[in-house]
């Protein structure tokens, strides 16, 4: 599957939103990739993420343990991941606002990759890694339905992306007029 495949998907399902977002890491955007209104059709899901797991399993070589997904965003593509990479799916949620396997206990040296929803600057897959590592595991890979930062980003292990979309984005205090005179809303659970 390629770029414009999967966002024809995102298109179809009308998850591609125009206007002034507030991205997690704080940066600003006219372009919201709402994967929830993917998500929320299982064979658009299926496709996505049969997908995504045929390029883990060409790409990462080795054994893997367990596909982790950091919530929400990364919930759902990760557990459609695994159906179809045949390894359990488990989770990290945010406790006080640091991402922590609250339900689950893992062996040490266990292998595991990183399964997201989106990817823009990285940092909620370098804060899964951190916790992870924590713990003993060993991070093996991350991989994502949509990388908006079209493989410039740095989340420290070889990132798998099903498809590279870069999309403008802004620090606050350094909007274009246009995206400015907007109202800016924030879609992601951080911080709530
Ligand atoms: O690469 P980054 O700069 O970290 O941006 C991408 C992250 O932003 C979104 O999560 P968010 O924290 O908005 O919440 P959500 O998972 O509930 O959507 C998305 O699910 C990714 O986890
Ligand atoms: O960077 C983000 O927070 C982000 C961007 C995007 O397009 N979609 C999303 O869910 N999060
Ligand atoms: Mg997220």
């Amino acid at each position: 599957m390629d770029t414009g495949e999967v966002l024809e998907i995102f298109r179809e399902a009308g998850a591609v939103l125009e206007g002034h977002f507030i991205l997690t890491s704080g940066l600003r955007s006219p372009v919201f990739l709402q994967k929830a209104r993917v998500f929320m059709h299982a064979d658009k899901t299926e496709r996505l993420c049969r997908a995504l797991a045929d390029k883990v399993r060409a790409e990462v070589p080795g054994r893997i343990d367990y596909v982790v997904g950091p919530a929400i965003g990364g919930l759902i593509p990760a557990y459609e991941t695994s159906r179809h990479l045949g390894v359990p799916a488990i989770w990290v949620e945010r406790e006080n606002g640091v991402f922590r396997l609250r339900r689950f206990e893992i062996e040490k040296g266990a292998r595991v990759v990183i399964v997201e929803d989106i990817v823009t600057t990285g940092l909620s897959i370098r804060e899964t890694i951190t916790c992870l590592r924590d713990i003993g595991a060993d991070v093996v890979a991350a991989a994502c339905i949509i990388d908006r930062s079209a493989g410039k980003t740095d989340v420290g292990v070889p990132l798998v992306a099903l498809a590279e979309y870069e999309v403008p984005a802004y620090p606050a205090d350094n909007l274009p007029p246009e995206l400015a005179k907007l109202p800016a809303v924030k879609p992601g659970s951080r911080n709530i």
